[in-house]
């Protein structure tokens, strides 16, 4: 069986959140190396994305290996000393523990995991996110995995017809279900529309291989205040049973609002962009994507391609920079600013409190 591991967190960048520079880039390469040569783990390649640097992993040691979050914990820290060497802004801000304890999950680091047995060919996306929250995964996965108008192989293709079922988490409860599309397509979506409070964890077939993962860890919740927002990164399968590549893409070629943005408080369309283009600048965003795309092969990664790297979404991020526009004109307002529900974990609280005994 092979593992993928994504893990990710914002451990400094510069100038204040816009990207993570190559000297801290170096570091995490040099631990990760390392972890390689000790057989810690196969393969890996370093992601970016905005003040992100994520990492995706192959082992094969199963889901939430203490080895390999120490491994990933342990590059975090030492681009973390670099990041304070370097005098750069919010160094180490996703480290919210002073000790690595087992495993990332609920000590700031994001985690996107799944294990199978490897296809003849196994092609897979990573998704990178800036600027955002985990639900901005909710409307692509969808699409991808629900909706025959994205995803033509629902209706062609005798091994998507079934369908699959999707793990749905409720993140103040904490708690989770599973949901069968397209048998309970509407139940599914009287809770996935609620991005305030439900995100896709998992999508799976039918028969329980996994499909997709996303990182579902907020941030704000684990640290009981606002210290940035999730930036969550999802891993998708395609092909052969999957969504194609191009139908996986397509679920992005609408740059839907997500909450995140300025301060994590605004709404804000998210923007498909290549490695390169993923510097959210104004008003530090919009809110970016990144997708890359590699080959399995014996748990080494072949790739990756950059695949919004591409003038086919030319068009999407025209129309994400004229919703920029638009909901920018709205300025302090809602619904450009979020609802109270994601407010509650933002600075305005503070705020709001010395203006408490002004109401009689
Ligand atoms: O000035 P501070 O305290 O870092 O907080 C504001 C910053 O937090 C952010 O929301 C952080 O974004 P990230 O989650 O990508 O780190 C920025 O938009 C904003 O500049
Ligand atoms: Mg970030």
């Amino acid at each position: 069986m092979t593992t993928l591991s994504v893990i990710k967190a914002d451990v400094g960048s510069l100038p204040g959140h816009v990207k993570a520079p190559n000297k801290l880039i170096n570091e995490v390469d040099r631990v990760l190396e390392e972890g390689k040569d000790e057989n810690k783990i196969t393969d890996y390649y370093i992601g970016r994305c905005g003040d992100d640097i994520d990492l995706i992993m192959t082992h094969d040691k199963g889901k939430n290996d203490s080895d390999v979050h120490e491994l990933a914990w342990n590059s975090f820290e030492e681009a973390t000393e670099k990041a304070k060497e370097l005098g750069l802004y919010g160094a180490g801000q996703d480290l919210l523990s002073d000790a690595f304890s087992g495993n990332v999950r609920g000590l700031g680091p994001g985690s996107a995991e799944m294990e199978f047995d490897e296809r003849e060919s196994e092609p897979f996306l990573t998704f990178l996110c800036d600027k955002t929250s985990p639900s901005a995964f909710n409307l692509p996965l969808f699409k991808m995995f629900g909706d025959p108008s994205n995803t033509a192989g629902l209706v062609l293709d005798p091994s998507l017809h079934e369908g699959f079922k999707f793990t749905v988490q409720d993140f103040y409860e904490g708690k989770k279900a599973d949901l069968a599309c397209p048998e309970e397509m509407y139940d599914l979506l009287a809770l996935i529309g609620i991005s305030s409070k439900f995100a896709i964890e998992e999508v799976k077939k039918k028969d329980g291989e996994p499909a997709a993962s996303v990182s579902t860890e907020k941030l704000n919740l684990i640290a009981g205040e606002y210290v940035g927002k999730d930036d969550p990164v999802a891993v998708v399968r395609c092909q052969s049973g999957y969504p194609a590549v191009g139908e996986a893409l397509e679920a992005f070629s609408f740059p839907h609002l997500v909450p995140g943005w300025m301060r994590g408080s605004h709404n804000g369309p998210l923007m498909p962009v290549s490695e390169e283009e993923a510097t959210p600048t104004r008003f530090d965003g919009p809110p970016r994507v990144v997708a890359l795309g590699f080959q399995l092969n014996d748990g080494k990664l072949v790739g990756p391609r950059d695949l919004f790297d591409d003038p086919s979404f030319d068009e999407t991020r025209k129309k994400a920079k004229k919703a920029a526009d638009y909901m920018r004109r709205h300025g302090p307002f809602q619904p450009h600013l979020l609802g109270e529900d994601d407010l509650e974990y933002t600075t305005l609280p503070d705020v709001q409190d010395k203006l408490k005994d002004r109401f009689e």
